[in-house]
């Protein structure tokens, strides 16, 4: 059962119902949780059965499931329909679902690039125009938000050049329709997202994972409320005003130089030098 939240007014999205893909495990069970403590019905989707039916079991009330593939419109029609169904209206489309393999750009096979661009840029786009040709546009006084999950850092991201290029897409696709869509009332937001303290993460190599939150200014990983309080945020009315945009939540992780003192122009103390004071300029 979803607790009270701990930061968010219970009714603060209360008679809202969202969608959020990828919502049987992880960050996004997480987010469901938090949107249901906030007073949302949620619709969670994703390939596995059996992984949502026991995500909406231990969550209760408010919350059920549609298995389907993003990538494929008409499982992105069925889930949307199912939702429709089940509560007559749909406010957020959360499209969480996505991922990557570890690998450096040179080894990324054609049909890599292929998989990681339609899990999270064609699936993204899919489950968009499934809800919002479903439910918003062209339909004076309906509308929603669309919270699109994407990866921080933006400055390139070793042995992940494929979901960089995927989410760099979506982001852009995010700020493209905010204005196309404005008039029918729909926001659209990118999350990008640093590395997490999940489940998931530890699928990649371990010293990856060691090192991960040594990798984050904030020395840190982030944690899956913090994640689950930005989606609430986001799907609040406060997400209208920031449509179009990419908010981050990454413990400093698009700061270029990471940590200080950053290793590679520290001494053998670790001490990076300073620069020399310039001469006195001429009285
Ligand atoms: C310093 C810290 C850095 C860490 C930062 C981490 C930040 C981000 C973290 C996260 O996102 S955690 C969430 C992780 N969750 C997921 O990634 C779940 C979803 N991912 C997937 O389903 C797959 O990874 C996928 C490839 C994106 C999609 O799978 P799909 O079923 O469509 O494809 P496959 O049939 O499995 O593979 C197709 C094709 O792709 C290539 N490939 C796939 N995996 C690998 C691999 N591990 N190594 C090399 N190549 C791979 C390969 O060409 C596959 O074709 P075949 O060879 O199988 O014919
Ligand atoms: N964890 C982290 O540190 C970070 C995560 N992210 C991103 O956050 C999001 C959530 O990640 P996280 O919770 O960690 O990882 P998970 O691997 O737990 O989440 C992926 C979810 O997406 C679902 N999914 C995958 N492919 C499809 C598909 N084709 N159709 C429908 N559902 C699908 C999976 O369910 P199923 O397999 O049953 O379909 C699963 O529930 C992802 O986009 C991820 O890349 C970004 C940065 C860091």
């Amino acid at each position: 059962m979803a607790g009270p939240s701990e930061i968010f007014r219970p009714d603060l999205l209360a008679g809202r119902v969202a969608i959020v893909t990828g919502g049987g495990t992880n960050l996004g069970r997480q987010a469901t949780a938090e949107l249901l403590a906030c007073g949302a019905q949620v619709v969670i989707a994703g390939r596995r059965e059996e992984v949502l039916a026991a995500t909406a079991d231990e969550l209760g009330e408010g919350c059920s499931y549609v298995s389907g593939d993003v990538r494929e419109r008409a499982d992105a029609d069925r889930i949307v329909g199912g939702a429709l169904d089940r509560h007559g209206r749909l406010d957020v489309l959360v499209n969480n679902a996505g991922g990557q393999y570890f690998v450096p750009a040179e080894a990324i096979a054609a049909k890599g690039w292929r998989a990681v661009m339609r899990l999270n840029v064609e699936g993204t786009m899919t489950m968009t125009h499934a809800v919002a040709e479903a439910a918003w546009l062209g339909r004076p006084g309906a509308g929603g938000t669309v919270i699109n999950v994407t990866v921080s850092p933006h400055h390139g991201m070793p042995a992940m050049a494929h979901t960089g290029a995927a989410r760099a897409a979506v982001e852009a696709l995010t700020a493209e329709l905010a204005e196309r869509w404005r008039e029918d009332g729909v926001a659209l937001v990118a999350a990008a997202i640093g590395r997490f303290d999940t489940e998931s993460l530890r699928k990649y190599p371990e010293i990856v994972v060691r090192q991960a939150a040594r990798s984050v200014p904030l020395q840190r990983l982030g944690r899956m409320q913090e994640f689950a309080w930005l989606v609430a945020f986001l799907a609040s009315p406060v997400g209208h005003g920031l449509s179009g945009t990419t908010v981050t939540l990454d413990g400093a992780a698009d700061n270029w130089w990471g940590a200080w003192p950053p290793e590679l122009i520290a001494d053998d103390e670790g001490t990076v030098p300073t620069e020399a004071r310039r001469a006195e300029p001429p009285a």
